[in-house]
C-alpha cells in the first residue's frame, strides 16, 4: 500500500504540534470525563442514595457538575484546533498535489487522463477531507473510550468484564472479514468514476465533432452502460457497507443478554453491589457504543485508505524530465542548439527517432520536412526538452539539456504546437500570460506581427473578449496566430514551430510565412511542417525519413540531389489553390506523374483536370467511410487524413496518414466496391475529386482512355 499521501497528511500535522498536543489533550479530557461519569452510579446508588447521605450526595454532585463544565470547554478547545489542523493539512496536501501534477513531464499527461486527475482532486481529496475533519478524530476518541472504559470495567468486576469481552470478539471479526471485499469494491467503483467523468469530459471538449458527427447516440450509449455500471459497483458497496455496520450492532444485543444474565448471577451471590452493576452495566453500553462507532468508522476509513493510495500514486510519480539539482541558468542568447547521437522512443518497444545528429547556429531559419511519421515533431519536442533523449545529447551551447534550467530555457526558447491551447479568459491575458514586465504596446506590437491585431480590434469587446471552450470559440487560423503572438511577445531568441500554418487558409499561410522570413536573423526559428512551398527560403532543411535523417541542405541542393526531398517536392507540386482556400486546380502534366493515369495522351488528361472540382473539409470530417460505397477519385491539395480500418472488437485502427498531394480511391473510377477503409480529415482541408459518371463519359468518348485504366488498375487490384 502506497503510503506517500498517508504520511503527507501525518508530516503536515506535526508542523504545527502545539494545535496537535491541544487536540490529543481535549480529547483526553473528554473520554476520562464520559468514562467517569457513569462510574459515579455506583458511588450515588451505595454510599448517598442507599444510606440517604445528603453531604456525600452533594459532593458528587458538585464533581459532576465540575467535570461537565470542563467538559465543555475541551470539547470547544477541541472542536477549533481540529478545524485548524484538518483544514491546514488539507490544504497543504492539496496544494502539494497541485504542485506535484504541475512539475510532471509530458509521459504523465499522456499516462492520466482528465477525469482520472480530476476524480483525485475532487472526490478522493473529499473522502480524505471527511477523514480527517470527523472520522478520524472520532476513531481516536473512540479507541480511548473503549480502552479507559475497558480498564474501569476490569476494576469493577473482572470476571463479568472477561465474559463480555470473549462476547466483544464478534463485533471485531465481522468487519474484518468483509474488510478486502469493501476495499476492492471501493477501488471498482472510483475507476468507474473515473471513466465516466473520462465520458463527460470528452463530451464537452468533443461537443462540436460529436454533433458534426452526430455520434450522441454513441455517447449516450457509452455514458448508460457506464452509469449502469457504477449503478452495480455502489449497491454492491452499499450491501457490504450496510453489512460492516450491522453486524457489531448484532453482536451489541447478544453482549447485552449475557451481561444481565451473568451480573444478576453475581449480585444474587453478593459478589457485586447493586450500585456496582448499575455503573458497570451504564459503562459497558457507553463501551459498547463506542466499539460499535468504530465499527461505523471503518467503511469511510477504507474508503479514504484507496483515497490516500490513489493521491500516494501521484506524489510518488517522479517527473520524467527532471530539473538537475543545480541547474544551469542559460543565457538571454545562445550561439546553437545541437542534437548529437539522439536515440529516443515514447515507449521502450520501439525507437521514433534514430541517431539523429544536427546543428542549428543561431540566427537561422532551420526546417524539418519528411513523411508522416517520420519523427519530424518528436525532434523538435526533444529540443524544446518536453523529453529527453534516450541516448545521445541535445545541447544549447554545449550545455546537455538535461542540465540547465527549465525557466531560462522557456525563456530562450518558446514554442508553439500545431493544436493551439488557449485559457478560458479574455484574449488580453491569453496573450501576456505571465509576463508581468509585458506592456500593451509590445502586446499590440506582437498582435500585429502576427497579424491578428486587426481581427481582435475588429471585436466589438477588443482585447477583452472572452475566449471559450478553450479557444474553440475562435476559428483555427486565428488560434495559430494568436499562438504565433503568444510566443512573439515572450521575445525568444528560438522559435519551435510545429506544423503552424497546417490549419490556415493559403493567405494567411503565406502572411504567416512572410513574417518568419521577416523574424529570421532576429529571431531562430526551427520549423516542422509537412508543407514544402512553406520552406523553400530556409537556410537548412533537414529531411527526416524514418526516424533518422535522410538528407539536408538547401531547397536547391536537395532537389538536385533527386532524393526523398525531391520525389516529395514532385508529390506536392502542380495544385493551384486560390487565396481564399476555396478553389483548387490541377496541372495536367502533374496528373501525368500519377501511375493511375499512365499511357494517357496529355490532350486527354487536360480534359480529365477539367472534371475535377473542389471540395473542403472540416477537421474530423470523413470524407470516405468503410464499407461505403465508392464513387470519387480524391487528390490531396492541401491537409492532412488519416486512413483508418475497423477492427471488429477493437474499433477504429489508423493505418495510414495523407498529405498534400497524395490520392486515394482510384479504383471507385472502374468499379463500384465498397471502401475499404475511411478516410477522415485531421486538420481543415481541400481536395481535388472527380465522380465516376464524371470520367464515363469521357471515356465513352475515348475507349483507348478506358483501356489503359483498366490496365493500370487490374494490376493494383
Ligand atoms: N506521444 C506519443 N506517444 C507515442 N507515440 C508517438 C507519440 N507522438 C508521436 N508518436 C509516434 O512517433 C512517430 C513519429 O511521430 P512524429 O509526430 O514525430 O512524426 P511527424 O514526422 O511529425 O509526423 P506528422 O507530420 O504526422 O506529425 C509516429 O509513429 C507517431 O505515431
Amino acid at each position: 500500500m502506497r503510503l506517500k499521501g498517508f504520511t503527507a497528511m501525518l508530516r503536515y500535522f506535526t508542523r504545527h504540534r502545539w494545535l496537535l498536543g491541544l487536540f490529543l489533550c481535549t480529547i483526553v479530557v473528554e473520554v476520562a470525563y464520559a468514562v467517569a461519569s457513569p462510574l459515579s452510579l455506583q458511588y450515588l446508588v451505595d454510599d448517598a442514595f442507599a444510606p440517604k447521605n445528603v453531604r456525600v450526595f452533594l459532593i458528587i454532585f458538585a464533581v459532576l457538575i465540575g467535570g461537565g463544565v470542563l467538559h465543555i470547554a475541551a470539547s470547544l478547545l477541541g472542536d477549533y484546533s481540529l478545524g485548524k489542523l484538518s483544514g491546514e493539512g488539507i490544504r497543504q496536501l492539496r496544494s502539494e498535489l497541485f504542485d506535484h501534477v504541475q512539475k510532471q513531464s509530458l509521459p504523465f499527461y499522456e499516462r492520466y487522463r482528465v477525469g482520472d486527475l480530476v476524480t483525485r482532486f475532487s472526490s478522493d481529496m473529499a473522502s480524505i477531507e471527511r477523514v480527517v475533519r470527523a472520522s478520524f478524530p472520532l476513531l481516536l476518541k473512540e479507541l480511548l473510550s473503549v480502552l479507559l472504559g475497558l480498564a474501569m470495567l476490569f476494576s469493577i468486576e473482572w470476571k463479568l468484564t472477561l465474559a463480555v469481552l470473549a462476547g466483544s470478539a464478534l463485533m471485531v471479526v465481522g468487519p474484518r472479514l468483509l474488510q478486502g471485499r469493501a476495499e476492492a469494491v471501493h477501488a471498482s467503483y472510483k475507476e468507474a468514476q473515473e471513466r465516466f467523468s473520462n465520458t463527460i469530459d470528452e463530451m464537452v471538449k468533443g461537443h462540436r465533432t460529436i454533433k458534426g458527427l452526430h455520434l450522441q447516440r454513441r455517447f449516450r450509449e457509452r455514458a448508460g452502460s457506464q452509469l449502469r455500471e457504477l449503478f452495480a459497483f455502489g449497491l454492491k458497496q452499499h450491501m457490504l457497507n450496510s453489512l460492516m455496520e450491522r453486524l457489531p450492532l448484532t453482536a451489541l444485543l447478544i453482549l447485552n443478554g449475557v451481561m444481565i444474565g451473568f451480573g444478576g448471577y453475581l449480585i444474587f451471590q453478593d459478589e457485586i453491589t447493586i450500585g456496582g452493576f448499575m455503573a458497570f452495566f451504564t459503562l459497558f453500553l457507553s463501551v459498547g457504543q463506542s466499539g460499535s462507532n468504530l465499527s461505523f468508522l471503518f467503511p469511510s476509513l477504507i474508503e479514504s485508505g484507496v483515497s490516500f493510495r490513489r493521491i500516494g500514486d501521484i506524489l510518488e510519480a517522479r517527473p520524467d524530465v527532471p530539473e538537475a539539482a543545480k541547474p544551469v541558468e542559460l543565457p538571454a542568447s545562445f550561439g546553437s542548439i545541437r542534437m548529437d547521437r539522439v536515440t529516443f522512443g515514447y515507449s521502450a518497444e520501439a525507437d521514433q527517432l534514430r541517431d539523429v545528429s544536427l546543428k542549428v547556429a543561431a540566427g537561422s531559419y532551420v526546417a524539418f520536412v519528411g513523411p508522416s511519421g517520420s519523427g519530424k515533431s518528436t525532434a523538435l519536442q526533444l529540443l524544446s526538452r518536453f523529453y529527453d533523449p534516450r541516448q545521445g545529447a541535445v545541447s544549447i551551447d554545449g550545455h546537455d539539456l538535461r542540465t540547465v534550467s527549465e525557466a531560462s530555457l522557456r525563456k530562450l526558447a518558446a514554442p508553439v504546437a500545431q493544436d493551439t491551447f488557449l485559457f478560458n479568459t479574455t484574449i488580453r491575458d491569453n496573450l501576456l500570460l505571465g509576463g508581468a514586465d509585458r506592456t500593451e504596446a509590445d502586446m499590440v506590437e506582437a498582435a500585429k506581427r502576427a497579424n491578428i491585431h486587426d481581427v481582435i480590434a475588429g471585436w466589438p469587446e477588443g482585447y477583452d473578449t472572452p475566449v471559450r471552450h478553450e479557444g474553440g470559440s475562435l476559428s483555427g487560423g486565428e488560434r495559430q496566430r494568436l499562438a504565433i503572438a503568444r510566443a512573439l511577445l515572450r521575445k525568444p531568441k528560438l522559435l519551435l514551430l510545429d506544423e503552424v500554418t497546417s490549419a490556415l487558409d493559403p493567405a494567411t499561410e503565406a502572411d504567416i510565412n512572410a513574417l518568419l522570413l521577416r523574424l529570421r536573423g532576429a529571431h531562430t526559428i526551427i520549423a516542422v511542417t509537412h508543407r514544402l512551398a512553406s520552406v523553400v527560403n530556409a537556410d537548412t532543411i533537414y529531411v527526416f525519413r524514418d526516424g533518422a535523417i535522410a538528407e539536408s541542405g538547401t531547397h536547391d541542393e536537395l532537389l538536385q540531389r533527386n532524393g526523398l526531398y525531391r520525389s516529395l517536392w514532385e508529390k506536392q507540386r502542380g495544385f493551384h489553390l486560390s487565396q481564399d482556400g476555396l478553389h483548387a486546380t490541377v496541372d495536367v502534366d502533374r496528373l501525368a506523374k500519377l501511375a493511375v493515369f499512365e499511357g494517357i495522351e496529355p490532350s486527354l488528361l487536360r480534359d480529365v483536370a477539367s472534371l475535377f472540382s473542389t471540395e473542403t473539409c472540416k477537421e474530423g470530417e470523413a470524407i470516405v467511410r468503410e464499407g461505403e460505397e465508392g464513387n470519387k477519385f480524391y487528390m490531396i491539395v492541401r491537409g492532412k487524413f488519416e486512413v483508418a480500418k475497423l477492427v471488429p472488437g477493437k474499433g477504429e485502427n489508423r493505418v495510414a496518414v495523407l498529405q498534400d498531394g497524395d490520392h486515394f480511391g482510384e479504383i471507385a473510377l472502374l468499379q463500384n466496391i465498397p471502401r475499404t477503409a475511411t478516410v477522415r480529415a485531421l486538420v481543415p482541408s481541400v481536395v481535388l475529386s472527380v465522380r465516376r459518371e464524371a470520367f464515363h463519359r469521357l471515356t465513352e468518348e475515348h475507349p483507348q482512355m478506358l483501356a489503359a485504366l483498366e490496365r493500370t488498375l487490374r494490376q493494383r487490384i
